[in-house]
């Protein structure tokens, strides 16, 4: 099938461009760069461009007859959204309308979509099913929620077939060590912890150790990069017209703060220290996904269940890439 992968010099995107083009589909990258990484994918399948341009995507559609998309590209980090609300508005929101209206004048009518566990907000109940209600706390979840909407809208209005993935927390790295994470600047609590492994940084702040949790840390489901991948493309095979795909992507186990940075010290045979901090506003105590929807739904249940395996393969790409694609 050809493909159109925007964002897909990103971290997740460029998992699933791997995970596509070794499936034999014939894949191009749509990015701006303005967070992905040139070195990430095949230089002959990326197109640089901005999703706002709305002619350039359409024209990009037309050039490769572009049977599905897969939708990687906005702008995700919780906090940024929460003080710079119109950045994600503007780019998740609008620039993904623009893609679709691109997508319409080009006759492509299946698509699948980076959603995130962010458009549950605070649960009233773990492991999540899908049908929790969706009640974001932040802008960017709501920007992620107001797109979910807007396929529903393109379904019924044009017969689209679409699947909204939502994603728990995306970590680790390619088994070839060949692609990774490399976020700039970098939020995510794993590769903060490796940082600190590579001696870049002086230690990792637990972010909140009076939670109503076993330990008082929070718990993810931390879910690995080349099963969202699998998981992309296990949705793309069932997309037929009019079909509507909501699932979380998760491996239905949480994992504390502190359970995680053992498990680093486990993989990466060195000391993490600690310094226990306050809570960083937003977070909810407990996010985990109950798989069993994306089972039912795409046939799809995560493989890397093993938190310690997960971040092995996380350290293998920053132990060779310690400043990451900038280093070559
Ligand atoms: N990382 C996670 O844990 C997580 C969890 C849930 C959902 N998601 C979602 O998954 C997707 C990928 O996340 P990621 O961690 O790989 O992020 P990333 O920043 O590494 O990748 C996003 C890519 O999109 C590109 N991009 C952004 N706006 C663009 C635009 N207007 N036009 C063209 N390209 C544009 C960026 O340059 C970047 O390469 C995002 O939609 C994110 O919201 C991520
Ligand atoms: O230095 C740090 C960084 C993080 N954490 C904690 O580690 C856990 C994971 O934090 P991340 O920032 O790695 O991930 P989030 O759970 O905040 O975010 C993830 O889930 C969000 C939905 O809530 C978004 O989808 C986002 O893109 C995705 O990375 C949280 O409990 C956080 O408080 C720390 O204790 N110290």
């Amino acid at each position: 099938m050809n493909i159109l992968v925007t964002g897909g010099a990103g971290y997740i995107g460029s998992h699933a461009v791997k995970h596509l083009t070794a499936c034999g589909h014939s894949v191009w990258v749509f990015d701006n760069l303005v967070y992905g990484h040139r070195e990430a994918v095949d230089a002959e399948r990326l197109i640089e461009g901005d999703l706002l341009d709305g002619a350039l995507v359409e024209s990009v559609l037309r050039e490769h007859q572009i049977e599905a998309v897969m939708h990687f590209a906005a702008y995700a980090y919780v906090g940024e959204s929460v003080t710079d609300p119109g950045k994600y508005y503007h780019n998740n929101i609008v620039g993904t309308i623009s893609l679709l209206e691109a997508m319409r004048r080009a006759g492509v009518e299946r698509i699948v979509f980076s959603s995130t566990c962010a458009t549950y907000g605070v649960p009233n109940q773990v492991p999540i099913p899908e049908d929790h209600p969706q009640s974001p706390i932040n802008p960017y979840g709501y920007t992620k929620l107001v797109i979910e909407q807007a396929l529903e809208d393109y379904r019924h209005a044009y017969g689209w077939g679409y699947a909204a993935l939502r994603y728990f927390n995306a970590s680790g790295a390619a088994a070839d060590g060949s692609i990774g994470e490399d976020h700039s600047p970098e939020t995510h609590l794993i590769p903060l912890i490796l940082e600190v492994a590579l001696g870049k940084r002086e230690h990792i702040s637990v972010f909140g150790t009076d939670y109503p949790t076993p330990d008082g840390s929070c718990i993810r489901d931390y879910i690995h990069v080349d099963d969202l991948a699998a998981a992309h493309l296990a949705a793309l095979e069932k997309l037929e017209p009019g079909s509507a795909i909501r699932c979380n992507l998760g491996t239905g186990t949480g994992v504390s703060v502190r359970e995680v940075i053992a498990a680093c010290e486990r993989a990466t045979g060195k000391p993490i220290k600690v310094v226990e901090g306050p809570r960083r506003e937003g977070d909810p105590p407990e996010l985990v996904a109950d798989p069993a929807g994306a089972l039912a739904a795409i046939g799809w249940r995560a493989e890397h269940t093993d938190i310690e395996a997960l971040v092995a393969s996380a350290w293998r790409w920053h132990k060779e890439h310690p400043n990451g694609y900038a280093g070559g």
